[in-house]
């Protein structure tokens, strides 16, 4: 069960996690409140501007069009690493898709499908709209398995265009992976199951995945969304992606008691073998699934954000290991965000980054090849070239938004005569765009757009212009258009890192934003280290230019994006928070501690992340689960509170985060922490609780992998006990079926233990042997009887499960005579874990 993520870790999204199948109001027309009125789908400003782009051919423009009005179809991923992923896939495959047939009045529509260039079957495509499925009946038992393996994590709603990206980051279980821009975290948890794929039962991979993102609520939505993996080699920071800290530790630094008093940590410097990076964008590949899309639009919006797509990128590539790969997406279609942003990377790195052709990777994903020419449409006038901008909109429009990427000068020298150095012959067709070579650039303008006004006094100075075209081979960037499959549309772009980056590289990022614009600087062949602190001085500085760019930016206030959360305040222990960080490692020089109060301003209001080495607590625990002396609990234990008397939770790092941990802790903890480690023991609380020998309980979460190093208060169970379990919640020792078990039961110690699913071949005498296949659940022993730590939801799934591969009809659990005296009414599961027993409370039993 280690390798994969245990059935019974998931109680957390039954209150936290929005489910994304269910109803909302804005879905009923009918519910009371002011009528709903249909998004209008329709903007004039929008559909001058792709046509001008040329993105499609004139003759698909209205079968675009006409496809950009329909509403998304779902889509949604199995979570290949559930334990019962397979189960899951074949019952779509083999059940849900012949069943639903009949729904689909369209012969030639399957009403379910895999999507074709998903691996493995993972990826599924539904015929139906969310509303559909709720208001036909016949589709309500699928709507009802949708809803339930959503909510315990089994499946994940992710719009398909939103899978590709880390499909190209090839990614492997070894890897260390930083997802830039990472809220809500649909993609984090792809890279999660990635990186946990094929783990052996007990045992965590050797990579780690950071995941980051700018905004602490929609940072709040990623740590809901991805505790769902239940992984102990996941880290989640908040940072601006452009400054992400490097966490270089330069071990002159500090004396050699002082070395000698921490451990030294395996890495010096944190570098990625895997980018990913998702920017923040103006989000018009949703327009399907956020129709207000279509009212916002403008085309500011693209322009707005293209200096900071830059620059993250640029970030993410000086991060990134040198032979590592860096995906770059977005959810729009303008090349200003796209095309504009790749090729401006490539000419900051020079030689050092290539763009990869992967045309051979996913050969069934319908893509189309990137842009080479475009144009830059600010305040109604069409700007083919730099030198096209009136000098008072030099601060909004810059040189990289251009094929070019050049400056006026650059490119007035070079329309005398230096065509070939940027781009393709000026009469080559590139048969992407429907403009002619020469054309008044601001002609043809919509009088919806901002700026209208003032048109005639800011003409460009030349009408007489020639259409720049990139001679980047920007044709390997993936268009991924909404006719193609019907999907929202998406833009990814692949990087392969060389070699280090050119100093001048980094020159630029600071000059980016800066009024004096240059561009393209003469790329210096030295090479430069990632060094920490010159760089982030750097990019602060860049900050506040930034704060002074003006912005023609009207981004939605939310991108929209899949699995939209509620956020939820993240789980706090006060008290906690204003402590102070890890005494366990602190280092005792002045110079140290003044660097950790610093460090404790820094990061306000975010609780420091210790690492918890309080021997008796972890000798109790080691003791009264008898487990095994294989496992390693030294360096992998944490908590965000120093007073170890306090702490409620402790957390277990696999051992790639423990390495940047301590990365974090000697180059003085620049990364911002919000969550990290999977919870895996927690300390009881209720009056029995607070009697057992052991003061800290196994979580849910971390019971898989701590499963095969577990001796003591642990049995096995029949099916018919093991399910009886589930159903009535809690059981008299003498009400069991098999009196062997009810027996050894009530000799285990007060407190938590595990009760694990006897296989049919194997005998009660056999030692308990713990594979991916095994199911076992928390369950807490009682003065007289045993009851389960599990949650209601995921007692009734796991019983459906159960049903389902014994060749029940799902649902329809085939019940078993009721135990004598079971402590629930018989009714079935019962809710939450509320059995009422003599010494079995509501607050006495630990929910899970
Ligand atoms: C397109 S969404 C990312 C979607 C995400 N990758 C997923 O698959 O669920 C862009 C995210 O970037 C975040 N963001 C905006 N500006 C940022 C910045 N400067 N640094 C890091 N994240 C930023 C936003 O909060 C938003 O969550």
């Amino acid at each position: 069960m280690g390798g994969k993520r245990g059935r019974t870790q998931r109680k957390h999204f039954k209150q936290t996690r929005e489910n994304v199948w269910k109803k909302n109001r804005s879905d009923n027309p009918s519910s009371d409140g002011p009528p709903w009125e249909p998004f209008a789908t329709q903007n004039l400003a929008f559909e001058e501007y792709y046509r001008e782009q040329g993105i499609v051919p004139d003759e698909e423009w209205d079968v675009f069009m006409v496809m950009l009005r329909k509403p998304l179809p779902a889509a949604f991923r199995i979570n290949s690493s559930g334990q019962f992923f397979k189960d899951i896939r074949s019952q779509l495959e083999n059940e849900f898709m012949k069943s639903l047939e009949a729904e689909v009045t369209d012969g030639e529509v399957q009403a379910i499908r895999p999507l074709p260039w998903y691996p493995e079957n993972l990826g599924w495509h539904l015929n139906f709209s969310r509303m559909q499925l709720r208001k036909t009946q016949s589709l309500e038992r699928f709507h009802e398995f949708l809803k339930q393996e959503n909510e315990i994590g089994n499946i994940t709603r992710q719009e398909a265009v939103s899978m590709v990206p880390p499909l190209f980051l090839d990614v492997h279980p070894h890897h260390f992976v930083l997802d830039m821009c990472a809220a809500p975290g649909s993609k984090t948890f792809q890279l999660l199951e990635i990186i946990h794929q094929s783990t052996e039962s007990g045992l965590l991979p050797d990579g780690m995945v950071i995941a980051n993102d700018a905004d602490i609520q929609r940072c709040n939505l990623l740590i809901h969304q991805t505790k769902r993996m239940c992984s102990a080699n996941l880290i989640v920071t908040n940072h601006e992606a452009q400054h992400f800290p490097s966490c270089h530790w330069k071990k002159n630094c500090l004396d050699t008691s002082e070395t000698e008093s921490i451990k030294n940590p395996m890495i010096s410097q944190l570098l990625f073998d895997r980018v990913l990076c998702d920017v923040p964008c103006s989000g018009d590949g949703t327009l399907r699934k956020a129709p207000d899309i279509w009212r916002k639009w403008n085309a500011g919006m693209g322009n707005g954000v293209h200096r900071l797509q830059v620059q993250i990128a640029m970030r993410g590539l000086q991060l990134l290991k040198v032979d590592g790969r860096m995906v770059y997406s977005t959810c729009t279609m303008n090349p200003v965000e796209d095309e504009a942003v790749v090729a401006e990377i490539l000419r900051r790195c020079g030689g050092s980054v290539e763009l990869l052709d992967v045309s051979t990777e996913l050969p069934q994903l319908v893509r189309r090849p990137g842009l080479k020419k475009w144009k830059v449409r600010d305040k109604g006038n069409w700007l083919v070239s730099y030198k096209d901008v009136p000098r008072f909109r030099r601060v909004a429009i810059v040189p990289s938004m251009f094929p070019s990427g050049s400056s006026s000068d650059v490119v007035n020298a070079l329309s005398d005569g230096l065509h070939e150095d940027i781009g393709a012959p000026q009469d080559q067709d590139m048969g992407n765009s429907p403009s002619s070579g020469k054309r008044l650039q601001n002609g043809s303008n919509l009088d919806c757009e901002e700026g209208l006004g003032k048109l005639e006094s800011f003409a460009p100075p030349t009408v007489d212009l020639v259409d720049e075209v990139s001679s980047l081979p920007l044709e390997r960037c993936m268009r991924i258009l909404p006719h193609d499959q019907n999907t929202g549309a998406f833009f990814i772009a692949v990087f392969h890192k060389l070699s280090l980056l050119p100093a001048a590289a980094l020159e630029n990022q600071g000059q980016f934003t800066s009024r004096n614009m240059d561009f393209p600087k003469k790329l210096s062949d030295e090479l430069i280290e990632d060094t920490n602190g010159l760089e982030i001085n750097l990019l602060e500085d860049d900050a506040d230019h930034h704060s002074e760019v003006t912005s023609d930016a009207d981004l939605p206030d939310k991108q929209p994006e899949e699995g939209a959360l509620e956020p939820d305040p993240q789980e706090k222990e006060p008290e906690e928070s204003k402590l102070h960080g890890d005494e366990e490692i602190s280092l005792d020089s002045s110079k140290m501690e003044k660097q950790r109060l610093q460090i404790q301003g820094k990061w306000k209001g975010v609780d420091p992340v210790v690492f918890f080495r309080d021997e008796t607590v972890i000798n109790s625990i080691k003791t009264f689960y008898g487990i095994d002396a294989s496992f390693p609990f030294d360096g992998h234990l944490v908590a965000r509170n120093s007073d170890t008397h306090r702490v409620k939770r402790i957390y277990y790092i696999s051992k790639a985060v423990q390495d940047v941990l301590t990365l974090n802790v000697q180059a003085g903890q620049q990364l911002k922490i919000t969550s990290v480690g999977l919870k895996t023991f927690e300390r009881q609380t209720s009056k029995e609780g607070t009697s057992t020998e052991c003061t800290f309980r196994i979580s849910s979460e971390g019971m898989p992998l701590l499963l095969p190093y577990i001796t003591k208060q642990i049995l096995r169970a029949s099916l018919v006990d093991f399910k009886h379990i589930l159903q009535f919640r809690a059981i008299k020792f003498a009400d069991f079926f098999d009196a062997e078990f009810g027996d050894e039961a009530s000799k285990l110690k007060l407190g938590c233990c595990i009760v694990v699913l006897r296989k049919e071949d194997e005998a009660t005498s056999d030692p308990i042997q713990v594979d991916s296949s095994t199911i076992a659940i928390g369950c807490w022993k009682g003065k007289s009887n045993l009851a389960v730590m599990v949650s209601a939801v995921d007692s009734q799934e796991l019983l459906q499960r159960l049903s389902v591969q014994s060749g029940n009809e799902r649902g329809s659990l085939a019940e078993e005579s009721k135990p004598l005296n079971s402590e629930a009414d018989g009714t079935g599961p019962t809710d939450g874990l509320d059995v009422n027993t003599e010494s079995v409370t509501t607050e006495q039993v630990p929910t899970c």
